[in-house]
């Protein structure tokens, strides 16, 4: 594999940004990891990022409204434009390309130098297992290195000593050296250059989120993780296997030894380290710049490094069930691997299917690191990471019951799009929000855990399913093969399961909010959020209707009551019971000529009116114990603006529950009228007409309508009276209601903190279905 994991992006440097357009004001374009309080320094979510954990975003509601357009083209666009990340990503292609050349050159070389097809496998496979060493025996130091040194001169020096190692290869075997010395050596420096390569790579993945801003981080991984796994291992295939051809034809099959294919890939990949370093030194000093401060790096021992480190990982729940889910996800993917040829044969199939099936995979990955971001959205990043280690895993599962090819190849495409978007989330999670201090560390944690996990997941698959062979039962004349190979698919994915929700469980920064709701709301651009953390010690009672219904007069019997009950009683209304709703009031209501706000200007004025007044009327009110009785709240936008001027119920309602932070009334009076009758009422105060008064019948109408159909939604919370009915029938319905609250033997009994806004449309109602209308 080769050396260069994903990029992940960092630092808005600022002086990139001068004359490139950036498209992100520099608020959002925060450092990643350096921007807010770190979680990596606290066990805290990200100061930084938003509900929706992406890193990048202000919008507090994660939703889009606050979030610049960073998918697709315009994104990679933007990322590209970021001068120090373009250098790095132009470089690291091409090192990335020459360190694919140089694993399969090196492999190919070194079987080329014996002979024997015994000889020649175990040459083959032994510069491959030598790669996979050093991690065994270097990695725990590697990240402290990383963390301690100045990055951009570890990277140049490792960069500098795999120049001269991968030369030495080639170099070597001109010499004229036996077959059997030039293969010693390559494994020696395959070696060694596994081990440089392991003080580069945390190095290089901690100072790159410092290049990058936050906002474009996962852009950046995208694009790197694409060039490094996708393009560059494909374009070095074509490459070595056309530069093999032509250089036969060119030298009619006699070719001298330098001109081997396999040399000039060596070659290629020793300039391609040597360019690397040259740039890094020279044309990205940027990479120093974001780096903990010197001093800091130093004064500690390295020792005391290497225990924080661990401690640090272990007692960090973000890091834990990065390190978990990222474990699992590879112990899975290595059993996959593992058994992947006895699979195919318990399909009956042969090796065209073992390759279909790797190809599956492939495909699936990409699809997944390419399109994830976008069919996902707004979704928190912590979630997606844990849902996507549950796909895989449960795709893993449908494996085992695959009875035909095309089950398994639409699982294989599963498995993978899982493990590419948990690849991507993990990555750009780590990148974004570990404290810069610690992140070498915690890079080469992962690092080494993954290649351990994945060689033993490979051995022992590999192992259990040929010691279990294939046995086929017949189950109502469906050849069903069960075998130790399905059995361990069955068991990986379920391992692979509990990886995935562990790690949910430990990262979520969304408890409480329903899961498949919050990915559906993201799938359409409005994510669900958490409600405010706060506990209502009072109760909060909202009057609803139409105009004219009589809620004024009704509010006002209520808090007489209440007030002769020797209780707090706070009487507030929508829009303006504070100074600011005060102005917000007579802008939406004002009946100038050509001044009303658009439909949509109008819901954001009515909410910012609801997120002024709930902050600083009625959660504090609430809090205390009073009673909070309130003319209209979160209904009447909903009403008004959805049903009434037309605008998408669901998004209203997701706009107000981010302007209450999902607080719901105790309970809500609807007063039902027919608008005519409410509209006379108001005729007769002898006051003009307000804007909304003043609008249609039908709109009135449609207000009446989604009121009812709200309350017939929820109707423990609703008590809807018929507002023709006397001024004290319904005040003494309404006390009759208030006091059972309020007298209930446990106290009141408050809706659940709000899971999120009630993003659900409007249902279509049967009159029978209005339960609790109490209309005649
Ligand atoms: N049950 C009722 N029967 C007849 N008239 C009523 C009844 N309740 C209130 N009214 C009268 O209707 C008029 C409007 O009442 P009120 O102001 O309480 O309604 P409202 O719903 O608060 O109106 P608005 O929508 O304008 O805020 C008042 O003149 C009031 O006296
Ligand atoms: C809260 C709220 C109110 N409206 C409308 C409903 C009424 O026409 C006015 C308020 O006047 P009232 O005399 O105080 O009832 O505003 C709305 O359209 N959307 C809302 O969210």
């Amino acid at each position: 594999m080769p050396s260069d994991g994903p990029a992940r992006g960092g630092t808005a440097i600022e002086s990139e940004f001068n004359g490139e357009s950036s498209g992100v004001s520099p608020s959002t374009d925060q450092p990643a990891g350096t921007a807010g309080q770190p979680t990596g320094a606290t066990g805290q979510s990200g100061g930084a990022t938003n509900q929706s954990g992406k890193a990048g975003t202000q919008s507090p509601s994660g939703g889009p409204g606050g979030q610049p357009d960073l998918t697709g083209y315009g994104a990679i666009r933007s990322v590209l434009r970021i001068r120090p990340f373009r250098r790095l990503w132009i470089v690291l292609g091409a090192a990335s390309f020459g360190d694919w050349l140089g694993l399969l050159a090196t492999s190919v070389f070194a079987a080329a130098q014996v002979e024997g097809s015994t000889a020649k496998g175990a040459a083959f496979g032994g510069v491959i297992a030598i790669r996979l060493l050093p991690a065994l025996l270097l990695g725990p130091v590697a990240g402290v290195l990383a963390d301690r040194f100045d990055r951009r001169w570890t990277m140049v020096i490792c960069d500098l000593l795999r120049f001269v190692l991968f030369a030495s290869i080639p170099l070597y075997a001109l010499t004229g050296a036996s077959g059997a010395r030039v293969v010693s050596w390559a494994a020696i420096a395959t070696f060694l250059i596994e081990t440089v390569t392991l003080l580069w790579i945390p190095a290089k993945e901690a100072a790159v989120p410092n290049l990058i801003p936050r906002a474009r981080l996962e852009t950046a991984n995208q694009l790197t993780l694409i060039t490094t796994y996708g393009l560059t291992p494909v374009f070095a295939a074509i490459v070595l296997s056309s530069l093999d051809g032509i250089i036969r034809g060119a030298t009619g099959g006699e070719m001298p030894d330098w001109a081997q294919p396999a040399q000039l890939a060596l070659w290629f990949n020793a300039f391609s380290r040597l360019a690397t370093a040259v740039v890094v030194a020279f044309g990205i000093k940027e990479i120093s710049q974001g780096q903990t401060d010197e001093r800091e790096r130093t004064e500690q021992s390295m020792m005391r490094q290497f225990t924080e480190g661990w401690r640090f990982i272990g007692q960090t729940p973000l890091v834990r069930g990065l390190v978990l889910g990222i474990l699992g996800a590879f112990a899975g993917g290595g059993i996959v691997i593992g058994t992947a040829r006895f699979f195919a044969d318990s399909l009956g199939a042969g090796d065209a299917a073992f390759y279909l099936l790797f190809g599956a995979i492939f495909i699936g990955l990409a699809i997944g690191i390419g399109l994830g971001p976008m069919i996902v959205r707004e979704m928190s990043r912590r979630r997606w990471f844990g849902m996507s280690i549950v796909l895989a895993s449960a795709s893993v599962m449908t494996l085992a019951f695959a009875i035909h090819l095309s089950m398994a190849l639409v699982g294989a495409v599963f498995v993978g799009a899982g493990a590419g978007m948990a690849f991507l989330s993990g990555t750009t999670l780590l990148g974004g929000e570990v404290a810069d201090e610690v992140r070498g560390r915690v890079f080469a944690v992962v690092q080494i855990g993954t290649r351990l996990v994945l060689i033993l997941a490979i051995a022992l698959g590999s192992l259990l399913a040929g010691v279990g062979g294939s046995r086929t039962l017949t189950i109502a004349d469906l050849g069903i093969s069960v075998s130790s190979t399905r059995l361990l698919l069955l068991a990986a994915g379920a391992a692979g399961i509990f990886a995935g929700i562990s790690a949910f469980g430990q990262m979520d920064d969304k408890k409480g909010v329903p899961v498949l709701a919050d990915l559906w709301g993201s799938i359409r651009g409005r994510p669900l959020m958490p409600a405010e953390p706060f506990v209502s010690a009072g109760l909060f009672v909202v009057f609803e209707g139409g105009e004219g219904a009589g809620k004024s007069t009704q509010l006002g019997k209520l808090a007489e009551l209440l007030r002769g009950q020797g209780r707090d009683v706070v009487v507030t209304r929508e829009p303006g019971a504070t100074g600011v709703g005060a102005r917000i009031r007579s802008l939406v209501l004002d009946t100038t000529p050509d001044e009303a706000p658009s439909p949509r200007a109008e819901a954001l004025l009515y909410a910012a009116d609801r997120a002024h007044h709930v902050a600083t009327v009625v959660r504090p009110a609430l809090t205390r114990g009073a009673v909070v009785i309130s003319d209209r709240y979160v209904d009447s936008s909903l009403a008004y603006q959805g049903a009434g001027r037309t605008l998408p119920v669901d998004e209203v309602s997701w706009l107000s529950s981010w302007a209450t932070g999902g607080l719901k009334p105790d309970l809500v009076v609807l007063l039902d009228v027919d608008p005519r009758t409410g509209l006379s009422r108001v005729a007769a105060r002898a006051e003009s007409a307000d804007r909304l008064e003043a609008e249609s019948i039908t709109f009135h109408d449609r207000v009446r309508y989604a009121f009812l159909d709200l309350a017939a939604a929820d109707p423990k919370r609703y008590l809807v009276l018929d507002a023709a009915r006397s001024v004290e029938e319904i005040a003494e319905r309404v006390a009759r209601r208030v006091e059972e609250l309020l007298g209930s033997a446990d106290g009141i009994d408050h809706p659940g903190r709000a899971h999120g806004p009630d993003t659900s449309v409007q249902p279509e109602l049967s009159p029978s279905e209005l339960v609790t209308t109490e209309r005649t």
